[in-house]
């Protein structure tokens, strides 16, 4: 293991990780021609979870904790790392994960629902950290700048996607708690010099009983810390009208971020859960007690356990259908929204409703209006906004609006996403203070039983890069705001740092809140006019679906640069996930319609910054031709296209290796790599027919990959790799 390698690819699940057994061949031998190191780190929850039990494992079993090595290295200035999505964990695919790999062999314990011994509260404790987005916060040591280049927006414009009819009519709409949520309780503070050093949450019960809830906190001076709580008592109120209000036709609907926001967000989901199921649980509570189930593990959970018991089989029926009818995230396998929490991903969920023109799909597998409960309201807004103006206004054209981009403050665990540590739902009433080790109460709050309570933090060489990288995109693009609210404490604090810096280069950006901003983000794109959205860390995650969704059909072909604060690069591919339903159609008929468009924008540029960071030419050159070669795929029609016998994964990278080799062979800026790809690139084309006929020949049949979250190597290469011709080539 070198240093610090020139660049490190990531492995992961899923359909990214199919096709990288595709790619990665080609990207390496590419990459060797150049004397360029690639090297793959395992970022995968198998890898995650086995590197966490080394005591479990013989020793050939035993792999290294590559996360924390990327962890590491992301803060070295030499650091250029291709991230591909990764899986974010809920607890049914983490025990998943477990079972499959018990199942290979590896004696790695059940996963502890209930700890209660040392033994099982340790196993628990690294189970936990694995759960959850575990990797993104720990390798986004910097801010993120997410756009589309400018090939894959002309190419969209081009060839427009569908898009749902919006009607001014549509009952589709967003709801919100009216008040006592975290937008409603937060208060901010910026720390002073007198403020920093060490804190303590202190949480004392109404009897005046003291217990530490985390100690050991450190403020430095300029860090905004944020301190909020949301109402059980209001959520349940809430969800218990809307569920009451709902009107015939409509389906019901949450969404949330059960995976970024691992603790807060599955609570949330489990009063949903308990909440339409409440005359169920009234009835049944101590047997579903029994049977060890739990409101935040879903609707999928719950149904496994009862199986086989008549009773509550009929029970949870008829309570069911008594309920008015879900939003389904699968209705064909009759998954429903309350099924999983991980499955209740806003960022994807939303945008998805909303090109399809206020569209869900009900539990009969039919079209309907959807109510969208997002229970609090510092980003429902965004929703609601979008909404309401595609009522007015009727669907985006694709071929004619601009571009929109995005500059999040996403550095050192900022904001919300950095909150799990310091989250926790109250046990009793009672007040919640931050104490600082000066003896100040930083914030104070009085809260219930069963109240969500949270602190989250931004720090301000983060805030200051973000301000200046806001500047230096709306001066490259045009139009621009800053997504802050004067009325919520936290983004007031933001708009303390941004002001000034604005002020002292003379630069007039506008501050609008979410649902301004939306408004004038919307109008600016219609128009036909580029915008950058400057947001916080949660609007980042959100915008970058939402418009790529609505402009590219899909967040993945998106070009995500992470500039590290110490210098080096992170390139993550595409802003969307790992398309769980791209690998069941590859199992089922052996056709991956993956599209790796995000993998070839981060490639070019993981290149070009290696160019500049060691002044190599021969990888600007590469770089170069990467680019040439995405905008051939494109214009030549070669990206992967969705039904078995067309175009997929594999025959999109052939042409991608083939126009990547025919841009070297023909360049002049480094003879020795002209040299070395101008047979490389007469082979590909010569042997184009049959290389074409070996990708596709297995199409149709079902494949076997030994395993989904663990596959076999060799059998993934087998399928990945099925041309003989293409494989003698590239190696
Ligand atoms: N950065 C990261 O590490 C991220 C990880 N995730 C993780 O990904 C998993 C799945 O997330 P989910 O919300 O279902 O979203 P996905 O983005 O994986 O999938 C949603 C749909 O988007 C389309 N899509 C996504 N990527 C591509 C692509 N490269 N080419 C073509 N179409 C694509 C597919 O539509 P269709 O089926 O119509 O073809 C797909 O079914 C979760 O475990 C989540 O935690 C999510 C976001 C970011
Ligand atoms: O880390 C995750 O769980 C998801 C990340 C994500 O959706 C994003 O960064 O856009
Ligand atoms: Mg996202």
């Amino acid at each position: 293991m070198s240093d610090t390698p020139d660049i490190i690819y990531t492995k992961v699940d899923e359909a990214p990780e199919l096709a990288s057994h595709s790619l990665l061949p080609i990207i390496s031998s590419f990459a060797k021609a150049a004397d360029i190191d690639v090297e793959l780190r395992n970022i995968s929850l198998a890898g995650r979870v086995l590197s966490q039990f080394p005591d479990y494992l013989t020793d050939d079993q035993k792999v290294s904790d590559d996360l924390a090595w990327l962890g590491e290295i992301v803060k070295k200035p030499g650091a250029n790392v291709i991230k591909l999505p990764n899986i974010s964990a809920s607890v049914p695919q983490l025990v998943a994960t477990i079972k499959e790999l018990q199942g290979q062999g590896y004696a790695l314990p059940d996963y502890p629902y209930e700890p209660s011994t040392d033994e099982e509260k340790d196993v628990r404790a690294r189970y936990d950290t694995v759960k959850g987005s575990a990797v993104n916060p720990v390798l986004r040591e910097g801010n993120s700048d997410r756009r589309a280049a400018k090939a894959v927006k002309n190419y969209a414009m081009a060839n427009p996607h569908r898009m749902g009819d919006w009607s001014s009519d549509s009952k589709t709409h967003v709801a919100s708690m009216p008040g006592d949520d975290f937008y409603a309780n937060e208060t901010s503070a910026t720390i002073s010099a007198d403020q920093t050093g060490g804190a303590k949450i202190v949480f004392t019960a109404e009897d005046g009983t003291e217990t530490v809830l985390k100690d050991g906190l450190s403020y430095d001076e300029g860090t905004v810390v944020d301190a909020t709580y949301m109402s059980a008592a209001t959520l349940r109120d809430f969800i218990r009208k809307e569920i009451d209000s709902m009107e015939p036709g409509v389906l019901f609907s949450v969404h949330l971020k059960a995976t970024m926001m691992k603790v807060s967000d599955p609570i949330i989901f489990g009063h949903f859960v308990a909440v339409y199921l409440e005359d169920f649980i009234s009835k049944h509570g101590d047997k579903l007690k029994e049977l060890g189930w739990n409101p935040n593990s879903g609707l999928g959970d719950l149904e496994n356990r009862i199986k086989g018991d008549a009773t509550l089989e009929a029970d949870y029926k008829s309570v069911m259908d008594a309920q008015p009818p879900m939003y389904m995230v699968d209705s064909d396998k009759g998954i429903s929204n309350l099924h999983v929490s991980s499955d209740v991903i806003i960022d994807a969920s939303m945008p998805a409703v909303i090109k399809a023109g206020g569209i869900g799909w009900g539990p009969d597998g039919e079209p309907a209006p959807t109510k969208c409960c997002i229970p609090d309201n510092c980003y429902a807004p965004v929703y609601d906004e979008t909404i309401e103006y595609f009522k007015q206004t009727g669907k985006l054209d694709v071929t004619t609006c601009g571009a929109v981009s995005n500059v999040g403050l996403m550095a050192q665990k900022a904001e919300e996403y950095g909150s799990h540590p310091t989250t926790f739902e109250i046990p009793a009433k009672g007040k919640v203070e931050i104490v600082l080790d000066n003896g100040g109460v930083l914030h104070s709050h009085n809260v219930d039983a069963g109240d969500i309570w949270r602190s989250a933090t931004a720090k301000k060489a983060p805030i200051l890069d973000w301000i200046q990288l806001g500047i230096d995109r709306t001066k490259a693009t045009g139009k621009a705001a800053f997504w802050l609210d004067e009325n919520r404490a936290h983004d007031a604090e933001l708009i303390a740092y941004v002001k000034p810096v604005l002020a002292e280069q003379g630069i007039d950006i506008p501050i609008m809140a979410p649902r301004e901003a939306t408004r004038f983000t919307l109008e600016t794109m219609r128009d036909g006019e580029d915008c950058v959205t400057i947001t916080g860390n949660v609007l980042r995650d959100y915008l970058t679906d939402l418009f790529p969704i609505l402009e590219l059909g899909t967040s993945a072909k998106m070009l995500s640069i992470v500039k590290l604060m110490n210098g080096g690069g992170l390139f993550e591919t595409g802003a969307g996930g790992s398309a769980p339903k791209h690998v069941q159609q590859l199992m089922e008929e052996n056709h991956l319609r993956w599209d790796s468009l995000g993998e070839f924008c981060a490639l070019g540029e993981s290149f070009k910054f290696l160019a500049d960071a060691q002044s190599k030419a021969s990888a600007q050159v590469l770089g170069e031709a990467v680019e040439a070669a995405t905008q051939k795929v494109l214009e030549n029609g070669n990206s992967p296209e969705r039904k078995v016998g067309q175009n997929d994964n594999r025959t999109s990278h052939y042409w991608f290796a083939r126009y990547w080799a025919e841009a070297l062979a023909a360049q002049s800026d480094d003879a020795k790599l002209a040299e070395h790809f101008k047979p490389v690139a007469a082979a590909m084309a010569e042997k184009e027919a049959q290389i074409i006929e070996e990708l596709m020949a297995d199409q149709g049949k079902a494949v076997d990959l030994g395993g989904y979250y663990h596959g076999d190597e060799e059998k993934t290469y087998a399928v990945m790799r099925p041309s003989a011709t293409l494989n003698a080539i590239v190696d």
